[in-house]
């Protein structure tokens, strides 16, 4: 292990450059993956993450779409839209950016995506998949945590591992893969009592609550590692995790920082899936 912090920036170059070579390999034998987002309404936080994953897709050399509708879009234009997206055979992933505006069922758009171009790993095929332990789609978040772990080194073999949060986006994948990995794994939740002594017997602690500051250090046992999901926009107009980053720093064996922790990786990771469906329909074209 190198530094307390994990760098998650640097770690998602790694991945990034992988995939990079992964894209060239592949155009070598005449596939370009391609990944379509669809962006609904003008949210300025979602338009900044899907001018994100544009850019980066393009700079690993792969084909990118993004279709932006109108905040009233009606629900069966989304349908169709996806339905367009699901039989293009230049596009090998489909993401539709979340939250969506209210008339539209999210359940229902998730659903209507192939299983085969989920590759936010959102779809209940894939979702099952995960925990049945057939490969798979995993969500970009939970699965961008992983590879951070293996790459700093930590062990999780017989470690009980915390998850706060139990959402089918971050809380239930990040306990499926956890457990994969043959951790002891709880899952805590708003409803939870006393998250203190459960939190406190964690050798990792993975906070995915969505609220700033909430893990404190009262939380935290000595020589845990923390790793911190949240995004939170504070009031000063700068990300902030859901950890108190710098009272929880002390106890931390090795902590996730925000920003520059796991959403860079959640990027890496949606690129990693968009080549690996890619290379799945190269070979099950021949
Ligand atoms: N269908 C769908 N799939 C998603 O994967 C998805 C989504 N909807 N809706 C919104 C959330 C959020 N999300 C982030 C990705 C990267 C960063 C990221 O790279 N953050 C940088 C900083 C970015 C900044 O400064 O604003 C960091 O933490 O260092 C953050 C958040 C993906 N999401």
């Amino acid at each position: 292990m190198e530094g307390k912090i994990i760098d998650g920036k640097e770690i998602s170059r790694q991945v990034k450059e992988e995939v990079k070579s992964g894209v060239e390999r592949l155009k070598a034998e005449g596939m370009t993956p391609g990944l379509a987002v669809i962006l609904v309404g003008d949210d300025p936080a979602s338009a900044a993450y899907v001018g994100s994953k544009e850019r980066t897709t393009k700079a690993l050399g792969m084909h990118s779409e993004v279709i932006r509708m109108d905040r009233e879009t009606s629900e069966s234009a989304l349908l169709d839209e996806i339905t367009r997206l699901n039989g293009d055979p230049a596009i090998h992933g489909i993401l539709v950016q979340l939250p969506l505006p209210e008339q539209i069922d999210e359940q229902r758009v998730i659903a209507a995506i192939h299983p085969d171009k989920d590759v936010d790993g959102f779809h209940p095929e894939n979702a099952g998949r995960l925990m049945a332990g057939m490969d798979g789609f995993v969500p970009c978040t939970p699965l961008g945590i992983m590879v951070m772990l293996e790459r700093s080194g930590v062990d999780l073999n017989g470690k009980h591992a915390v998850v706060v949060g139990r959402s089918n986006i971050v809380g239930k994948p990040m306990a499926m893969l956890l457990l994969q990995a043959n951790a002891t794994v709880t899952i805590c939740h708003s409803r939870t009592e006393d998250l203190p002594a459960i939190t406190r017997q964690a050798d990792v602690l993975v906070a995915a609550v969505g609220r700033e500051g909430m893990i404190g250090p009262e939380h935290v046992k000595d020589g845990a590692v923390v790793i911190d999901v949240g995004i939170n926009r504070g009031e000063d107009g700068k990300l902030h995790g859901d950890v108190d980053f710098e009272r929880v720093l002390p106890a931390a064996s090795s902590i996730t920082p925000v920003p520059g922790g796991v959403g860079p990786m959640t990027i890496a990771m949606l690129m990693s899936n968009t080549l690996k469906s890619a290379g799945k329909a190269l070979r099950e074209s021949r």
